[in-house]
C-alpha cells in the first residue's frame, strides 16, 4: 500500500507544491481550474519545462549539441512552442508529428525522423520541409530512402540506430535496445548497413544513433552503450566514413515513486567524460528526452464521482479513466495521487484504502491502487507525474471525449487545448 504525497512537498515536482490547504501549479490553484475548466483536466507547468531543458543545457555547456524533444511524450501544441523558443530540436516518428512540430513554429534543420516504419508519403514530406536527419532502422529502409530522395532530386542526411544490445532495466515494453527488440540495426551488422548507406546515391551518412529504453534509472545501461556506440564510430570511420554527430537517443526516468534517476547534468558530464576519453569531444552531440523533460511537469485533475465500499475492495471512482491516463493500465505504472484541497486527516494515516478507478467498461481501468485517502464524491484529485505518456496516448474508448489543457505561466492559466465533445469523436464518421 502507499501512501498519499504529503503537502510538505511532492519530490522531483518542484513547481507543483502546496501552499496551505491548496495544491498549486506555480503561482495558480488548482480548485480553481478544475471549477473553471471542469475535470479530466491537464495541467502543465511551464516553469517546470525550461528547469527540465535548463539541467540537459546545463550538462552540455560549451559543447556542439542538439536537444532534440521526443515530441512522442507530449505532442501539445502549445508544449511543443515551449520548447521549440528556447532554440530546441525536436525527435518525431509520423507525418503527424513533423506536421504538429512545424505549426508549433519548430526549425526544420533541427527536426530528426526516428522510427521503425517510416513511410514513403512520410520520407517525401520531411524531405520535401527539409528535416536535418533521418535516423534509419533498418538496412532495407536505406534503400527506399534513397529512391525517394532520388526521386525528389535530394538527398537525405542519414543516421543509422544501432541496437546495442545493452539492458536498460526497464519495463520490458519500454526497452528498446536489446536484441529482441524491433528496434535499431543489430551492432554486429551496423557496419556492413554504413558501407550500404554510403554506397547509395540519396543519401548522405552524418551521424550514429543509440535509444536503449525509456524510464531509465540507472548510469550504467547508458555507459555501456556509449562504449558500444563508441566502438562503431572507431569502425565505421576506419571504413572511411566519416561520422560528424553522435546521438544518444533518450530515456532518463523521472521520480514517480521515489525512484532516483540520475540528473540530467550530471549523467551527460560521466557520458561526455568517456567521449573525451576517446578523443571524440568536439563531434556534435544530440540527445532524444521526452519524459524527463515534461513527465514532472505535468498533473491530471480529475473529480470523484462515487465512492463504493466492498467486502475484498473499496473503490473510488474518478471521472478521468484508462482513456485519459493509459499508463497503469499498459504498464502497472504507478503515479502517486493527491487531493487538490486536503480535507482534514487526509495527508495523515487515516483514512480508508481505494482503489481509484474510472468510468471505462474495464477491469484494467485503473489508475491507482491501495492508495489511502480520506476523500468524499465532489473532491479533486491530482494525479501527478502526467506530462509524459499520458495525453499523448488519451484516446476515445467508450466513446470518451479526450481531456482539456492548461498551461501555467507564473499567475497566468492558458487553456491551450479545448475539451472533446462527444461530437467531436464521431464527427468524421459516415454512415451507409
Ligand atoms: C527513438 C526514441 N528517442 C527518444 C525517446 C524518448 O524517450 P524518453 O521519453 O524515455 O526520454 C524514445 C522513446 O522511448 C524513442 O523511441
Ligand atoms: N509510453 C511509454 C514510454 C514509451 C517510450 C517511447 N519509446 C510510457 O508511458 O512509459
Amino acid at each position: 500500500m502507499n501512501a498519499i504525497a504529503t503537502p510538505q512537498g511532492l519530490p522531483g515536482q518542484p513547481h507543483i507544491a502546496y501552499q496551505g490547504d491548496q495544491l498549486m501549479v506555480e503561482c495558480v490553484r488548482l480548485s480553481d481550474l478544475a471549477r473553471e475548466h471542469g475535470t479530466p483536466l491537464f495541467v502543465y507547468s511551464k516553469a517546470a519545462m525550461l528547469s527540465a531543458l535548463a539541467a540537459y543545457q546545463r550538462g552540455f555547456a560549451g559543447r556542439k549539441a542538439q536537444i532534440c524533444y521526443a515530441m512522442k511524450a507530449n505532442s501539445t501544441l502549445a508544449v511543443l512552442q515551449v520548447f521549440a523558443d528556447a532554440g530546441c530540436g525536436f525527435d518525431t516518428v509520423s507525418g503527424g508529428e513533423l506536421a504538429r512540430v512545424l505549426a508549433a513554429g519548430a526549425d526544420p534543420a533541427k527536426v530528426i525522423f526516428s522510427g521503425v516504419g517510416k513511410t514513403r508519403a512520410e520520407m517525401k514530406q520531411a524531405l520535401q520541409v527539409g528535416i536535418g536527419c533521418f535516423n534509419v532502422e533498418s538496412e532495407a529502409e536505406l534503400d527506399v530512402l534513397s529512391e525517394v530522395a532520388v526521386s525528389l532530386n535530394l538527398k537525405a542526411s542519414v543516421s543509422l540506430r544501432v541496437n546495442p544490445n545493452v539492458d536498460a532495466k526497464t519495463h520490458p515494453y519500454i526497452s528498446t535496445g536489446l536484441k529482441g527488440n524491433k528496434f535499431g540495426i543489430a551492432h554486429e551488422d551496423a557496419l556492413r548497413a554504413y558501407r550500404h548507406a554510403a554506397s547509395l546515391p540519396g543519401l548522405q551518412v552524418v551521424g550514429i544513433d543509440c535509444h536503449i529504453g525509456s524510464q531509465i534509472t540507472e548510469t550504467t545501461p547508458y555507459l555501456d552503450a556509449m562504449d558500444r556506440v563508441l566502438d562503431l564510430v572507431g569502425e565505421i570511420e576506419a571504413a572511411g566514413i566519416p561520422i560528424q554527430h553522435i546521438d544518444f537517443g533518450g530515456g532518463l526516468g523521472i521520480n514517480y515513486n521515489g525512484d532516483t534517476p540520475p540528473e540530467a547534468d550530471a549523467l551527460w558530464a560521466q557520458l561526455l567524460a568517456k567521449l573525451d576519453a576517446r578523443g571524440y569531444g568536439q563531434r556534435q552531440i544530440m540527445i532524444e528526452p521526452g519524459r524527463s523533460l515534461v513527465g514532472n511537469a505535468g498533473v491530471c485533475l480529475t473529480e470523484v464521482l462515487y465512492l463504493k465500499p466492498g467486502e475484498q475492495k473499496n473503490f473510488c471512482i474518478v471521472d478521468a479513466a484508462m482513456n485519459d491516463l493509459p499508463r497503469p493500465a499498459m504498464y502497472q505504472a504507478f503515479h502517486q495521487i493527491v487531493p487538490v484541497t486536503p480535507r482534514a486527516g487526509s495527508v495523515t494515516a487515516d483514512g480508508t484504502v481505494y482503489d481509484i478507478v474510472g468510468p471505462v467498461c474495464e477491469s484494467g481501468d485503473w489508475i491507482g491502487k491501495d492508495r489511502q485517502l480520506q476523500v468524499a464524491a465532489g473532491d479533486v484529485l491530482a494525479v501527478l507525474s502526467a506530462g509524459a505518456y499520458c495525453m499523448s496516448m488519451a484516446s476515445n474508448y467508450n466513446t470518451r471525449g479526450r481531456a482539456a489543457e492548461i498551461l501555467v505561466d507564473g499567475t497566468k492559466a492558458h487553456l491551450i487545448r479545448q475539451r472533446e465533445s462527444a461530437f467531436d469523436t464521431f464527427a468524421l464518421e459516415q454512415l451507409v
